[in-house]
């Protein structure tokens, strides 16, 4: 399969490197100082599922250059999005590819499939803990890595299937979910909960498991996503909004959201793409989500990174 990994931070660096160790035909879309990183360090995985190097990478740094494309991995940031989407629009009409996007939130879907229509465009996520270090390797820290991915459209099945047999020989666990749509908004409540509270009280995820009325505030969000899933048409049952809760109670104590470490290292926040995509839903339908509103409104001055005062 010929894959483009549109993004070659800690998702797209790792995902993409796992699927070069079975062989398969990766290359990365890159900006131009990436791609001269990737030239002199190659890519280096370091990870409790194996670490893997390879020295000579294929990188692009303009649509033009892409000439086979299958599959276009999605890896870049929510506020990313406006600038990509043109590039991701040019390699998709002139190779035919399908794009799997695996960012945390639910507004890319959409906008992707405006761009490149919808039988183009595949549901996907991530759960993973990595990050990119000074040499721009990847450090893998928790346990193991899930990808999971499922079509949006019934063109997409043959790909699914192809998919699911290069899985069997993969070190990351990529599962085939038939109702994508329901899990992507389960990593949404998850994630809009974790990162909007983390952020909020610029503490690690345990103080929310430990401190009841925190918790209670968590428990809200969750309440608030799912009320915006069942007006999108996506019903959560209550075992899954109680599987939510637990998700955040299993959470590692000591491990904090990406946003809350963008937030610390003073990067701009994936506020807009989370948490102000909500407040869009909750506007179009016409239902309030005081919660979500509040966090939103704690982190907005913090969405372009560090505030001076
Ligand atoms: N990291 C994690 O553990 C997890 C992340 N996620 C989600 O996955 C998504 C990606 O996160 P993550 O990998 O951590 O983010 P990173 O910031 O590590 O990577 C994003 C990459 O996108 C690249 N990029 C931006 N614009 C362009 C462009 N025009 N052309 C080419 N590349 C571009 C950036 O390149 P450049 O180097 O040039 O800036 C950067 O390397 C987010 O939505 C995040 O919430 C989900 C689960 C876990
Ligand atoms: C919670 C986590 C690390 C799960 O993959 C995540 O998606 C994020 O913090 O952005």
């Amino acid at each position: 399969m010929n894959i483009v990994v549109f993004g070659a931070g800690a998702l797209g660096l790792y995902f993409g490197g796992r699927l070069l160790e079975v062989g398969q035909n990766v290359s990365f879309f890159v900006r131009e100082k990436r791609a001269q990183q990737l030239k002199n360090e190659g890519l280096k995985i370091s990870s409790p599922e194996g670490d893997f190097e390879r020295k000579d990478i294929t990188t692009y740094t303009s649509p033009e250059q892409v000439k086979n494309a299958d599959l276009i991995i999605l890896t870049v940031k929510g506020y990313h999005l406006d600038s990509v989407i043109p590039q991701i629009q040019t390699i998709a009409q002139q190779t035919g590819a399908v794009v799997l996007p695996l960012l945390n939130g639910i507004e890319h879907i959409e906008r992707l499939q405006q761009a490149v229509g919808e039988e183009k465009v595949m549901g996907g996520l991530a759960t993973i803990v990595a990050t990119l270090n000074e040499q721009g390797h990847v450090e893998h820290t928790n346990p193991t890595s899930i990808l999971k991915y499922g079509a949006l459209h019934s063109e997409q099945t043959q790909l699914c299937s192809e998919i699911e047999e290069i899985q069997q020989q993969l070190k990351s666990n990529f599962i085939r979910e038939e109702n994508i749509l329901k899990h992507l908004w389960i990593k949404y409540a998850f994630i809009t909960a974790l990162s909007g509270i983390t952020s909020a009280m610029q503490l690690p995820s345990g103080f929310i498991s430990e401190t009841p009325a925190t918790l209670k505030v968590a428990k809200n969000v969750i309440q608030e996503m799912s009320l915006l899933a069942e007006k999108e048409g996506v019903h959560l049952t209550d075992g899954e909004v109680e599987g939510v809760v637990n998700m955040l109670l299993g959470f590692k104590k000591e491990a904090t959201s990406s946003m809350h470490q963008d937030l610390r290292k003073g990067l701009p926040i994936e506020l807009e793409h989370l948490q102000g995509a909500a407040l869009r839903l909750a506007t179009k339908h016409d239902v309030s989500i005081p919660v979500i509103e509040t966090l939103y409104g704690i982190l907005k001055p913090y969405e372009l990174g560090r505030v001076k005062n």
